[in-house]
């Protein structure tokens, strides 16, 4: 067998994800054309390179079929209900940051923290006949946080991405979203509630708690966390 490292397949994550395993001396490349989704790793003997999506890393980690991936701790978070029994990690890789925020437009003038969005949340309900909508991909991390700070009266809408398009486009009135530079929100006009920090994540290289190894794996995983930590 050989030790699985799953790294998302494209993007800035790849390719930084490439940078940090070559300053430790273990390189890590796409094979084949630009299209294949074939890789190889050089450095280290036992180890394979397994290119996926980013928030399909989380699931393959709690499926043990890769025994190490790189993503952000939003995805696992979010992919995995008692991720910490499934997963552990293993070091942040200091790239990647993005804090999952809740956001309302700017020209909410009385709205800059959670009460007040309750407090508008009822209002919205007595005014239209439903519920103020939220946009997010992260349902299960809003869910919980909303929960925890005792609010109620919202529905969740998915949206997968342009999340922060979706108010100007009347399909939502809030938006719970990943946020890195600030621009997104910016340039759609929306304010972060004062309160309204959900989780701050960054990528990160996760162990799969769940994955097979026989003692050549075992002994590999060993030579290889030396290398990285
Ligand atoms: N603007 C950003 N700055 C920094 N990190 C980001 C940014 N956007 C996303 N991320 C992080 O990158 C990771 C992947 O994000 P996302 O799921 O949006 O990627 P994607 O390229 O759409 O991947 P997928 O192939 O799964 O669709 C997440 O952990 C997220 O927090
Ligand atoms: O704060 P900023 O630096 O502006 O970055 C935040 C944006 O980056 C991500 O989007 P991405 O580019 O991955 O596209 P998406 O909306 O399709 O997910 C995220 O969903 C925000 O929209």
């Amino acid at each position: 067998m050989t030790i699985k490292l799953g790294v998302p397949s494209k993007g800035r994550l790849m390719e930084k994800t490439f940078e940090w395993f070559a300053a430790r001396g273990i390189t890590l490349q796409r094979t084949g054309s630009e299209r294949e989704y074939a890789g190889a790793v050089e450095g280290i003997d036992g180890v394979s390179l397994i290119l996926l999506s980013a928030g399909e890393i989380p699931r393959e980690l709690a499926a043990g079929r890769i025994h190490l991936g790189v993503t952000g701790t939003d995805l696992v978070q979010e992919k995995l209900a008692l991720w910490d029994q499934l997963v552990a990690p293993v070091e942040e890789l200091a790239f990647g940051h993005a804090d999952l925020i809740i956001a309302v437009p700017q020209a909410w003038v009385d709205v800059d923290t959670l009460d007040d969005l309750d407090a508008a949340a009822s209002a919205f309900r007595d005014k239209h006949g439903f519920r103020l909508r939220i946009a997010t991909k992260y349902h299960r991390l809003v869910r919980e946080f909303l929960r925890s700070t005792g609010v109620a009266d919202y529905a969740l809408v998915d949206s997968q991405g342009a999340t922060e398009g979706t108010i100007k486009n009347e399909t939502a009135e809030a938006i719970a979203d990943i946020t890195s530079s600030g621009e997104t929100l910016r340039a759609n006009h929306l304010k972060i509630l004062s309160d309204g920090l959900i989780l701050r994540s960054q990528a990160t290289l996760w162990r799969s708690r769940m994955a097979d190894m026989d003692d050549a794996d075992r002994a590999t995983m060993t030579a290889l966390l030396a290398r990285l930590s």
